[in-house]
């Protein structure tokens, strides 16, 4: 290593100490201090845009909302002293909760201990209790978790043969800030089912975590459901891993809902300050936008050297590409904006497009989250000297020092250790430095106009398959796909309506083709007897 590169190493290199918590980017080649002097009135109005949030300004304008996830983690910070209590009260609930939970005052309908938890949710509702798990439950908590985070049948049938009758002694959780979201729904209308079916009671197990009011808030309500918790209208889904839909299912699976809460304060107050070098995530906002040049055109390859990190990339994903990923930006001009996330682990992606990234495209910056602790203990020598976790090191430092020799940018967090404190702390780094760097490209980064496009359309094609039903039964001697199209008066839509009756047929749904399947033009198609 050359002596500039070490010199640049020590400029470019943050360290928390509380937290002992290192930033280093060093080898983001675009990041130079005449850069962060060009930067520095776009900075000084993300500074005061974040304080406007902190103080409950309508920092969502699109959607009239107050922006208060960094509240949950300090209620003083709250704007009201209604809000600070609701903070506190939530939390106190779910503690009590999981505690009655797992001392067994709580039980189920029949009397025995809860012993798992189903989880139901999708998105914001799902990616960070699945990423909290996976990091820091303990390895027998009092009660296991399982998730339902789609609305593929084959996925929640798989869950339940594997749960067999735990089902019975588990905890149906279901999360979902609107409290409208049809896969969650679908996931709970599902497991209903099969609680009918095994003539067992559904609601004495089961827990909504929603907006008050909402439409699952109500069925709760009505159906005197074992609990409500609240999810505030002011915590957007996919920061709100340290709302009730975080901290509920982490209790339960008995993670200390109070360090996660800590980790996440601790570095909300660094982050706070107003002044870059300060700031991690202020710096890791200036060195996204460094990379690629505040257009987002450069890749955010998160690389996280432990196993039980592995779906950060798949949190950040959504926390990154729902912020930024946007049309317009606040005063209504279109800049496409946005950031791509992927990754796995490493050293594992090593096997897997690691090769594309040293020689292929240049597209992106490669984020290494470096955990120092190798393992909780028992540690030993596989060769003289040499463990496996020195080899897991080592690969990250050889990987990162490749990808920069052959001009490809990095940027390198590092952890003593993987626990509800830094991994909270993690995501409150992210979470702010998707807040600046927003402030930084002027875009709103709590909305998320671009997802509703899809539900609607999926709406429509929901509607154009009960007329394509009701169409079919009167014509049990078949139609052409275009005389279906017709009579459903639908012309233009003959390539969904193939694609709908495709499906119907293959789920053998009252749907038969006549013809070869493949020769679309001369195609019929009937109601199956
Ligand atoms: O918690 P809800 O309201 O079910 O929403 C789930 C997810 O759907 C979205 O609204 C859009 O995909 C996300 O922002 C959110 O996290």
């Amino acid at each position: 290593m050359t002596q500039t590169l070490w010199q640049r190493y020590q400029d470019w290199l943050y360290y928390h100490n509380g937290l002992e918590l290192y930033l280093d980017l060093s080898r983001v080649s675009g990041l130079t201090q005449e850069l962060l002097q060009e930067l520095q009135p776009r900075f000084i109005r993300a500074f005061q845009d974040m304080a406007a949030l902190e103080s409950g300004s309508i920092a969502n304008p699109d959607e009239q909302r107050m922006v208060g996830h960094y509240w949950l983690r300090d209620a003083d910070l709250a704007p009201t002293p209604d809000i600070q209590r609701d903070i506190r009260e939530s939390i106190d609930r779910v503690e009590q909760f999981a505690q009655q939970v797992h001392r067994g005052e709580i039980k189920t309908s029949h009397g025995e201990k809860f012993t798992d938890i189903v989880a139901i949710g999708i998105g914001g509702s799902a990616l960070g209790p699945q990423f909290v798990n996976q990091a820091v439950a303990p390895a027998q908590p009092p009660l296991a978790i399982h998730f339902i985070d789609n609305t593929d049948p084959a996925g929640i049938d798989r869950l339940v043969g594997d749960l067999g009758d735990r089902l019975h002694t588990s905890l149906i959780v279901v999360t979902s800030k609107s409290g409208g979201t049809p896969e969650p729904r679908n996931g709970m209308w599902e497991l209903q089912r099969v609680f009918r079916q095994r003539e067992w009671l559904f609601a004495p197990q089961a827990v909504a975590v929603t907006m008050a009011g909402s439409h699952l808030d109500q069925t709760a309500q009505a159906e005197r459901w074992l609990a409500r918790f609240p999810m505030f209208d002011w915590v957007g889904g996919r920061t709100s891993e340290l709302a009730t839909v975080g901290l509920v299912p982490a209790a339960l699976q008995g993670i200390p809902i109070r360090e996660l809460l800590r980790g996440a304060r601790e570095m909300d107050q660094v982050t706070r300050i107003a002044d870059v070098k300060q700031n991690p995530a202020a710096l890791l906002a200036l060195a996204w936008y460094a990379t690629g040049q505040g257009q987002g055109r450069k890749d955010m390859v998160i690389l996280p050297y432990k196993d039980s990190l592995s779906l950060l990339s798949r949190y950040l994903q959504q926390l990154v590409m729902e912020s930024l990923g946007k049309e317009k930006d606040l005063d209504g001009h279109v800049v496409n904006q946005g950031i791509a996330v992927y990754g796995n682990k490493g050293s594992t992606d090593q096997h897997a497009y690691v090769q594309q990234l040293r020689e292929g495209l240049n597209n992106f910056f490669a984020t290494f989250i470096e955990v120092l602790k190798d393992r909780k203990s028992g540690d030993w020598e596989i060769e003289p000297g040499i463990t496996t976790g020195d080899y897991l090191s080592v690969f990250l430092q050889g990987t990162r020092q490749a990808l920069y020799e052959n001009g490809r940018e990095s940027i390198t967090i590092t952890i003593r250790e993987v626990t509800p404190k830094t991994v909270a702390a993690l995501i409150a780094l992210y979470e702010r430095a998707v807040g600046f760097y927003a402030s930084l490209i002027h875009i709103n980064a709590y909305h998320q106009p671009g997802v509703e496009a899809g539900k609607k359309v999926a709406g429509e094609i929901l509607q154009l398959q009960r007329k394509l039903l009701n169409t079919l039964r009167e014509h049990p001697h078949g139609l052409t796909l275009d005389e279906l199209a017709q009579k459903v008066q639908a012309p233009a839509e003959i390539e969904t309506i193939y694609k709908i009756l495709r499906h119907l047929e293959a789920n053998q749904r009252g749907v038969e083709f006549i013809g070869e399947k493949h020769k679309l033009a001369g195609l019929m198609v009937r109601p199956q007897n």
